[in-house]
């Protein structure tokens, strides 16, 4: 990048002018945000009518399927593209190998179906990976020291991939980061049939302590054994090791990469964006939401300017999509 230096100097060039004006900030304006940008993760539960705060997470609610199909209409007409689907299982349904992941009339297979036939416009991401599921919360299958096995796991996330594609998800997102699970899961879609189902990689995610509001809401906080995902998610220490994950994922057959956590990881976003120029999404995720809303509830920061600041920044970055819990909040506040 070489910047003119034979622009001028002040007073030929003054950088205020273009600024002094709303018309000419808007024609100069280099990212824009909107409402077709976001993705809604949301919180499923089973039964009708229930609906749980998620108390680290202000604002959040577990909602059963009924009252998710509101949510989802009122996301649709607001611009949103699309909702990721995270279940809040039950106790009695976790088990050591999560054979409920691909039951096909579990809650997530029940959640598609019903979304696609009130909302089929408004896409439906689901999750891949099997920490909702297992008794240890971590999101594969473990040997007896605790390790999780890749491709014991890997065998699980193709049968739980294919029974969302069936269910009718639009996408299919792993986020498991166990190694070649997306040539896994592609292959598996494409002998299905599945030719269009696309997958969203959750190709850079790190061991971050930012989920921690995440685990509250999915009810997995209390019971990851060994205490940490570090066998399998990347390093905060990393991001050359970032372009090397998303370009297997790409290769393997990912239509769309991500990099997670967000706000913290937009050095990462704008290098994987750059080099691979591939579609590039960032999910802002619980800890960062917690922490813009401790703040708002504090007084200490204005909420509508300070999120959608936030989300610029993403922009900004290189994202062509954010993941994050103000999604509605914000494309109200685009409208
Ligand atoms: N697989 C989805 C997540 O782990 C979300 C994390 C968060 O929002 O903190
Ligand atoms: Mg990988």
């Amino acid at each position: 990048m070489v910047f003119n230096t034979q622009r001028g100097h002040y007073p030929q060039t003054r950088m205020r002018r273009l600024r002094a004006h709303a018309f000419s900030r808007a024609l100069v304006s280099e990212n824009q945000l909107t409402p077709s940008d976001l993705i809604y993760p949301v919180f499923v539960l089973e039964g009708t009518g229930q609906r749980e705060a998620v108390p680290s997470m202000p604002g959040v609610e577990r909602l059963s399927i009924d009252l998710l199909l509101t949510l989802a209409r009122d996301a649709h007409a607001l611009g949103i593209p699309a909702l990721a689907l995270f279940p809040v299982v039950g106790a009695e349904k976790k088990s050591l190998n999560a054979e409920e992941a691909y039951s096909a009339d579990g809650l997530v297979q029940r959640a598609v179906q019903a979304l696609k036939d009130a909302v089929p416009d408004l896409g439906v991401i689901t999750d891949v990976a099997l920490d909702p599921f297992t008794t240890h919360g971590q999101d594969g299958i473990i040997d007896d020291a605790g390790y999780v096995l890749n491709d014991t796991t890997v065998e699980v996330l193709v049968q739980q991939a294919a029974s969302h594609a069936a269910a009718g998800a639009d996408v299919v997102a792993p986020s498991d980061m166990m190694d070649g699970r997306i040539g896994a899961i592609r292959s598996t879609l494409e002998s299905a049939g599945h030719h269009n189902t696309l997958i969203m990689s959750y190709a850079a995610k790190y061991a971050s302590s930012y989920y921690g509001p995440f685990r509250d809401a999915v009810g997995s906080a209390g019971n990851i054994k060994g205490g940490n995902k570090y066998s399998y998610q990347m390093d905060v220490a990393n991001s050359d090791e970032a372009l090397h994950e998303c370009a297997l994922d790409l290769a393997e057959g990912a239509d769309m990469i991500m990099v997670k956590p967000g706000m913290p990881y937009l050095d990462v976003v704008q290098r994987v964006k750059q080099e691979l120029k591939s579609p590039t999404f960032a999910y802002q995720v619980s800890g960062e939401y917690a922490m813009h809303v401790a703040a708002f509830e504090q007084g200490w920061l204005s909420k509508e300017a300070v999120m959608l600041e936030s989300l610029m920044a993403f922009k900004r970055a290189g994202c062509d999509g954010i993941l994050t819990y103000f999604a509605l909040d914000a494309a109200k506040a685009l409208q």
